[in-house]
């Protein structure tokens, strides 16, 4: 790898838009990186940097293994990929919950705190993409579960018996609506974060505390410009 140059990984999909701005407000002029084309990677050679796009489930393993040096990533596939990377700032987009939801009519009953007991649980199927945010969650409730890995329409597994709840992202909450199921409990709340490669960060430890201190001073300023309108 070109030790001059710093390779950024970033996620086509959701949270594309945001990372290109972000990163175009600090002087890494990317404004033309486009997901709509076929090509996966980009020399910026003013600013020295390569830009890469991978999917947003790859991100952590590409900077695991310094293909990347830095990368920016959902914290939800952060928890669920579980790799060996530095998380270096939390860039407070691309927020989203996880939460547990059931097909309206088997919800189970409700404690006094009108909390739902989720003990009658144990041991059911849960449909999800995030297998292990799924089970962390209900082995602290000190119950287990038994997840079916799905790649997406989590929502489809409950209505036709695939599963008995899923674990899966709330946004606007219209999947669940039109789908019939009501959220039983949250999991977490998730944002973007910029994260980075082991050796990378101490090998080229003054560019990445550049590029970290420029985003988080970006986001102070637009903090303080949305205070002041
Ligand atoms: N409504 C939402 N639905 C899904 N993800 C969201 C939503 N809002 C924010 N996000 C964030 O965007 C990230 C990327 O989501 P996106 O749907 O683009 O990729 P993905 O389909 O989950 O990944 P892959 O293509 O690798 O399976 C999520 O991990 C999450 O952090
Ligand atoms: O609360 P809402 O605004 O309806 O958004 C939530 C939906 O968005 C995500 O799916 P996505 O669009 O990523 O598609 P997928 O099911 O193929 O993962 C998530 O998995 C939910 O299905």
């Amino acid at each position: 790898m070109d030790n001059d140059f710093l390779t950024i990984a970033l996620p086509k999909g959701k949270l594309l838009i945001d990372s290109i701005q972000r990163l175009s407000r600090i002087g890494i002029e990317c404004q033309h990186v486009n997901e709509d084309s076929r090509k996966l990677f980009y020399d910026l050679p003013q600013s020295k940097v390569k830009i890469i796009i991978c999917r947003a489930t790859d991100i952590p393993t590409y900077v695991e293994y310094g293909a990347a040096d830095l990368g920016i990533v959902g914290k939800d596939t952060l928890l669920e990929e579980n790799k060996d990377v530095i998380e270096l700032l939390d860039l407070k987009f691309g927020y989203c919950r996880f939460v547990v939801a059931m097909p309206e009519g088997s919800v189970p009953p409700k404690h006094s705190n009108g909390e739902y007991d989720l003990s009658g649980l144990n041991h059911q199927r849960v449909a999800t993409k995030f297998p292990r945010v799924a089970e962390t969650f209900f082995s602290e409730l000190g119950m287990q579960v038994n997840p079916i890995k799905l790649h997406g329409n989590i929502e489809l597994a409950p209505c036709v018996g695939l599963a008995e709840m899923i674990v899966d992202i709330v946004s606007t909450g219209k999947t669940l609506r039109e789908n019939h199921l009501l959220e039983v409990a949250p999991i977490l709340e998730a944002t973007s974060r910029l994260i980075a490669n082991r050796v990378a960060y101490r090998m080229k430890y003054e560019r990445i505390k550049d590029i970290t201190g420029k985003l988080r001073n970006d986001m102070n300023e637009e903090v303080l410009d949305v205070q002041s309108l």
